[in-house]
Formats: C-alpha cells, sequence, structure tokens
C-alpha cells in the first residue's frame, strides 16, 4: 500500500494513457484506477496537482514582485536622480550660474557641503563662517567645488560678488593637505602664487587670505619694495600675491629671488586687465611668468568681473579642459548700483555738479574717479578748502602715503577721495556710498569696474557720472549699461551712433585732452605750488632737528 502511494505520487503528474497501454499495465499488475477507490487517488493527484500549481503560482508571483520591485527601485533611483537634477537645475538658475565645460561638480547649496563633500577642514570652514558669510554666494557655489577637484577655472562674476573667496578657499584647502608631507623641504619656492593688478589689490587679498588661513599655519607673502625682497625671499612661505612687475624683477635677478617651478596654484585675479597689452597691461610679463611655472602639474584660475574675447579663446586654447563659469550677464555693471548721467556742460560745469552734490550732502564714503595723475592732483586742490575731509590718491605719491591714505579710507577718517584708475579695479571699501565719475570713463569696462566699488557683497550703491559734449562717442555704451541695470536713460542716447571698434580701441588707450580743473589763473597756481613745497621742506626740516635734537642713545634705539 505503501508502495502504491508512493508510485502514485511520484507518477501523479505524469500522464499514462490506459487506454493505449491497458495490456501492459496489466502486465505489470498496475491498478486501473476504481471509481470509489480512485476517488482517492484523483484527490490525491488533484491535491498534488493543485500544490504545485499553487507552487508554482507563487514562484511566477514572487517573482513578478520581485521584477516589480526592481523596477519600482530603477523607476525610483531615476525619479531621485531626476530630482536631483531639477534641485541643481532651480539653483544653478536661482544665482544665474553658468557653466560650460565637461563633468561640472554640483554648485554648492551650502557652505557645510565643503567638509561633508570635499573634506575642507573644520578651521576653513569656521574661518569662513567667522567673516559672517552665512550663504555662498553665485561664483562661490561653483567656483569652489570645482577649484577643489583640480580642475583649470575661468571665473567671470559680477564686482563685489566674492570672487576673492572663491578662489581662496580651495588653494588654501588644497596647501593645507600638503602641510604635512612637506615639512623640512629646504627652498621649495611658493605653492601658490597670485597675480593682481595693483600694490593696493595684493595687500588687500593677503589680508583676505590671513583671515580665512587663521589657523591653519600658511605663510603669505606680499612682495612690495625692491629693497626688502631679497630678506623677504629668503624666507620659507606658501602663497604668494604680487603684481607681475614685481615678480618678474625677482625672477630676472642676477640670483633669482623666487622660485615658481614648484607652484601647485596660478590664480590670475583682474585677469582681463593682466592681458592687456601696452602700457597699461602686463601681457608680456604674464607671458614670461606663464613660462618660468614648469610645474606639469599646475592648476590654473582665472577671475575677473570682466571678460575680452580673446582672453576667454587663450584659455580655451591653453587651459586644461578648463570650466568656464559666469554669473549672470557677461560684461555688465552690477544692478545693486543706482546709476545716473549728468550732462555738465564743460569742464567747469563738472566742478559746480560736484559741488552741488556736496550741497545737497552726500553720505560719505565716496569715490571721485578722474582720468589722470595731474587731474587728481587738480580736483584735490580746488576742493581742498571745502569743508570736507577729502584725500588723493593716484601712482605718484610714495608707497607709505599711499598705505596711510588706503587706511585712513577703511577708518572713515576721509570721507571723500580723488583717484584715478589705480582704485578702479577689485578695492573693497566697506561701504562706498557713492562713486562719481568726474571725467568719464575710457571704456565700458572701465565703468563696470568703477561702479563696482559700491553696491558690494549685495548692498546698495549710487553711482553719479558727468559727461560733456567731448564724451559723446561712449555715451551711448555707457547708456546701455546702465540701461541693463535697470536703471532709466533718455532714449536718445541709446539712440546714438555707435563708435566703430577702432574708435573704440582708440578712446580706450588715450584718454581725451581735458582743460584744467583748477579755477586758479596760473599765476596763483605757481604760487601755491612754492607755497606747497615750502610748508613740505619746513616739516621735513623740523623732523630732521626733531631726531637730531634726541640724545644719541635714544636714538639707537
Ligand atoms: N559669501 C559671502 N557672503 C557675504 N559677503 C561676502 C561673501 N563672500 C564675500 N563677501 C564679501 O563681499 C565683498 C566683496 O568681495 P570681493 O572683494 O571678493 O569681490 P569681487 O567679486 O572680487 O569684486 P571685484 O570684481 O570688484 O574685485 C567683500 O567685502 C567680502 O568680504
Amino acid at each position: 500500500m505503501q508502495g502504491n502511494s508512493l508510485f502514485r505520487k511520484l507518477t501523479a503528474f505524469a500522464k499514462f494513457d490506459m487506454k493505449r497501454f491497458g495490456g501492459d499495465a496489466d502486465l505489470v499488475k498496475v491498478n486501473r484506477p476504481k471509481q470509489d477507490l480512485n476517488g482517492a487517488a484523483a484527490v490525491e493527484n488533484s491535491v498534488a496537482q493543485k500544490e504545485l500549481g499553487q507552487q508554482e503560482k507563487a514562484g511566477s508571483e514572487s517573482e513578478g514582485k520581485r521584477k516589480k520591485k526592481k523596477k519600482q527601485k530603477k523607476k525610483t533611483a531615476a525619479q531621485l536622480a531626476l530630482r536631483r537634477e531639477e534641485e541643481l537645475n532651480h539653483l544653478r538658475n536661482k544665482h544665474h550660474i553658468h557653466a560650460n565645460g565637461t563633468d561640472v561638480p554640483p554648485p554648492l547649496a551650502s557652505f557645510q557641503e565643503l567638509q561633508d563633500t570635499y573634506g575642507v577642514s573644520e578651521v576653513i570652514l569656521r574661518n569662513v563662517l567667522a567673516q559672517g558669510y552665512a550663504e555662498p554666494t553665485g561664483i562661490q557655489r561653483q567656483a569652489v567645488p570645482l577649484m577643489l577637484q583640480g580642475r583649470d577655472t575661468m571665473a567671470c562674476a559680477p564686482t563685489g560678488s566674492g570672487k576673492t573667496a572663491a578662489f581662496i578657499v580651495p588653494v588654501l584647502h588644497d596647501l593645507s593637505q600638503l602641510m604635512g608631507e612637506e615639512n623640512g623641504e629646504e627652498n621649495r619656492g611658493p605653492r601658490a602664487l597670485i597675480l593682481v593688478p595693483t600694490r593696493e589689490l595684493a595687500k588687500q587679498s593677503q589680508r583676505e587670505f590671513r583671515k580665512l588661513s587663521k589657523g591653519l599655519g600658511l605663510k603669505i607673502c606680499v612682495v612690495e619694495k625692491e629693497q626688502t625682497m631679497a630678506k623677504k625671499c629668503q624666507q620659507q612661505f606658501d602663497i604668494l600675491v604680487t603684481t607681475p612687475n614685481r615678480l618678474i624683477y625677482m625672477l630676472k635677478n642676477e640670483l633669482p629671488l623666487v622660485t615658481v617651478s614648484n607652484l601647485r596654484w596660478l590664480v590670475v585675479d583682474e585677469c582681463d586687465k593682466m592681458f592687456e597689452a601696452g602700457k597699461q597691461g602686463f601681457r608680456d610679463q604674464l607671458g614670461t611668468i606663464y613660462q618660468a611655472c614648469s610645474n606639469p602639474n599646475l592648476r590654473r584660475a582665472l577671475f575677473s568681473a570682466t571678460f575680452a574675447q580673446d582672453v576667454e579663446e587663450w584659455c580655451k586654447l591653453n587651459l586644461d579642459n578648463v570650466v568656464q563659469v559666469h554669473i549672470g550677464a557677461k560684461n555688465t555693471a552690477t544692478n545693486t548700483v543706482l546709476q545716473e548721467l549728468v550732462f555738465t556742460g564743460d569742464e567747469y560745469g563738472k566742478l559746480l555738479a560736484f559741488r552741488n552734490l556736496i550741497k545737497e550732502g552726500m553720505t560719505p564714503p565716496v569715490l571721485v574717479f578722474v582720468q589722470s595723475k595731474d587731474r587728481a592732483k587738480q580736483l584735490y586742490t580746488e576742493l581742498m578748502y571745502e569743508n570736507i575731509r577729502i584725500d588723493v590718491m593716484h601712482a605718484d605719491r610714495p608707497q607709505g602715503q599711499r598705505d596711510e591714505v588706503v587706511k585712513n579710507f577703511r577708518l572713515g577718517l576721509i570721507w571723500v577721495l580723488v583717484c584715478t584708475e589705480l582704485m578702479g579695479r577689485g578695492i573693497d571699501f566697506k561701504g562706498v556710498n557713492l562713486v562719481v565719475n568726474y571725467d568719464f570713463p575710457t571704456s565700458a569696462i572701465s565703468y563696470i569696474h568703477r561702479v563696482g566699488r559700491t553696491g558690494r557683497a549685495g548692498k546698495k550703491g549710487r553711482a553719479v557720472t558727468f559727461f560733456t559734449e567731448n564724451d559723446k562717442p561712449l555715451l551711448r555704451n555707457i547708456a546701455g549699461m546702465i540701461r541693463q541695470a535697470g536703471c532709466p536713460v533718455p532714449e536718445y542716447m541709446t539712440a546714438m551712433k555707435r563708435p566703430g571698434k577702432k574708435e573704440r580701441r582708440n578712446l580706450a588707450q588715450n584718454v581725451p585732452e581735458r582743460k584744467s580743473i583748477l579755477t586758479m589763473d596760473v599765476r596763483d597756481q605757481e604760487r601755491l605750488k612754492r607755497k606747497r613745497k615750502l610748508v613740505h621742506k619746513q616739516s621735513k626740516d623740523r623732523k630732521k632737528m626733531k631726531l637730531s635734537a634726541k640724545p644719541a642713545s635714544q636714538n639707537q634705539k
């Protein structure tokens, strides 16, 4: 019975054709299923079939579920990726970030990501937050991750939008990671070189580096005076901030004062200025420096608020898989500044208009731009006796005096600073309320940078630009820019004839001739000059006398 039932079970699903093989069945004594007995066999048969059917069904069901789950998983991963992409696009759109290049990393959503995603040290993050920077600016969101990944970067973002910190943070991260490895290496030279167009900007960048590198132990050097260069360069430092001229001097010294062959980073700030050829630019110097930076692993980053076409092309050709980032529309004045144009008729009209501004009660600090050193001196002389704290800044002033003026303007001791293009780029005076373009800028690029000394870091500012009949050739350009920034300009200005490329280049390179600002007659001016010289000499003599009157021991101190 047992054998039978076992057989039945084993053969339960084998279809045995009794009609066809009945004889064989009788031979091996296989019981023909009887209807009564057969009932059980049939039931068993059908139960077994059912069981198997269920098992099969269960099997195919679980397979289906697995497939469904897999599909769902796939779908959720795709959905998540899509959602992430949407979020990133939203972030890019919100901050007007445009990036061209391959494998562009996602923009930073917050400063915390520096640590969470890129392993930037707590010290750097703390220093950034200690500056009161709650959120990264647009350029910081995109340029920082790029540079943290060691990518060559070309970054264009409006004036006052935090480009300095955007290159400082990744450079500090990279160099701080190296520090442990390089202890004791002699004369390896700096690891990062920051090139800027002016001494003032070099000192400002050094200050920013110092603030953000507190606690890291990195040494940042600015080379100013030729006399102290050799001494300074004997010391080991990590970051060198300098103008191209100073660096060339150091490189061409009989015994080169600095080695740039081990650099890991070359950052060119205000890079369109650096690429300018001729007297005002540094194109040749930049070429020499570029050749001297021979480390094959050198990373390059170029920053500015304005980019010329040829610089962009150079970057594409010469940088390694470069990513170009720009924030908002290219080459536009910042929209945080209320901009206006004032027709003054002639030169004397400008003086009247400026005195009017004083009378209306302008809120200091105020920057006043003129086109040359001579005109800066003239305007300063003319306004010296007004009841305002005024000073002047131009390249003819000795370095010590220039530093003093910058310091006093920052401290609020000077209310109105008359200056040349020297202060037009990069300088970050906090809270400048008003920029006056006393002399019309010689190019739209110059306008963007001058006006950008106010309305920084999202604050509001005001810019007034005087113009005379002589300034009409460039008026249309500047008026267009003002309109683009959302400020009203009369219709006729934007409808004026546009100067040709050649004329524009000519205007940018040669400042127009203007009548002297001084209202005194020539004899009075000479008398004033002589008087000033005399006063200056007397004060020098007094200082000398004081020094020689001191006991020798005190002098030695
Ligand atoms: N994330 C931030 N949040 C708030 N303020 C910031 C942030 N980053 C930088 N700043 C501040 O913004 C101001 C302008 O920064 P910075 O000088 O770097 O501007 P910039 O883009 O280099 O301008 P320019 O083109 O004129 O050189 C500085 O005072 C700086 O301290």
